[in-house]
């Protein structure tokens, strides 16, 4: 890898600053060279780096950039684009996961995601978080589902609000709580990773905290890499940041050291609101 002392060099090559500082956690998601193509057309050149596991990473850019393509690279959602080619290697916990044997519906319950808008399923709240459970065999009887169930609402903030209407449609909740019950029923499946794509830009600033604060509740127990737009919620609720361009891995290392001493022209730039 590259380091900072080889700026001019690294700029030559198009290819990554990484800052110096060791990673907040041991590495979870490693990925090398990872190329991404829509028909002729390349939107991620070569993408290496090393998400540490029980941390938050941002990934920050301006639109177009490839954060979502990336981020759907590590549960291999973009398998589900026809016109999509993955190349390179994207491992976790040192295991590829672009190799043939591994199975996509069982690595995205490991590799859980939440979208922009929350997708709560047309059920009712319980079954929204007993759908992967059920379907993975993960309980034995109603007791341990309802455990299962009670225990990730419970995680992602929502017991108290919902546990008297467990009936009532997921889709009855207000924005930010269908947001909650979404990360609930990724939690559910015992996920080791949680990807989150622009989690709160559909929510209001209460909303909003409310999640930013469950982000942080989770870092405990995740490694959890969220794309975001506010350089605002990057510097809030990250320990790293990544930063895209063009689709280019541009610079990546500690979220203050991204925000104050950013090595790169274009990363400051772009935090400093220039472009993007
Ligand atoms: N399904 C697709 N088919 C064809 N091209 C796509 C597809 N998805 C993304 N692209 C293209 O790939 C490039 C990267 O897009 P991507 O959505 O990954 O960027 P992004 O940084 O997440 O953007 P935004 O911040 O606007 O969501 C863009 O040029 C986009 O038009």
């Amino acid at each position: 890898m590259v380091s900072v002392n080889d700026t001019a060099q690294t700029r030559a090559n198009e290819a990554t600053v990484y800052h110096d500082d060791p990673l907040p956690g041991p590495v979870k998601v490693a990925t090398e060279k990872v190329t991404v193509t829509y028909g002729d057309k390349a939107a991620l050149h070569g993408v290496s780096i090393e998400i540490p596991d029980r941390s938050v990473t941002s990934f920050i850019g301006p639109s177009g950039c490839g954060k979502s393509t990336f981020l759907r690279c590590i549960n291999r959602m973009n398998d589900t684009i026809e016109t999509a080619r993955v190349a390179g290697s994207v491992k976790i916990d040192g295991e590829e996961v672009n190799a043939r044997s591994v199975d996509p519906v069982v690595l995205r319950a490991r590799v859980g995601m939440v979208f922009q808008k929350p997708n709560p399923f047309p059920k009712s709240i319980y079954d929204n978080v007993a759908y992967g459970p059920r379907i993975h065999g993960l309980a034995s009887g109603r007791d341990e589902l309802d455990a299962i169930v009670e225990e990730s609402l419970k995680k992602a903030g929502l017991w108290n609000e919902v546990s008297d209407r467990l009936g009532a449609p997921g889709t009855s909740l207000s924005g930010g709580q269908q947001q909650r019950l979404v990360i609930a029923r990724a939690i559910a499946v015992n996920p080791e990773v949680i990807l989150m794509d622009e989690p709160c830009s559909a929510l209001d600033p209460i909303a909003t905290a409310r999640i930013e604060e469950l982000i942080d509740e989770l870092r405990e127990n995740y490694c959890i890499i969220i794309v975001t737009h506010s350089m605002a919620q990057a510097a809030r609720v990250s320990q790293m940041t990544a930063f895209f361009h063009l689709g280019h891995l541009v610079e990546y290392g500690p979220t203050e050291a991204m925000f104050t001493n950013p090595h790169d022209s274009r990363t400051q730039d772009y935090i400093t609101g220039r472009f993007g």
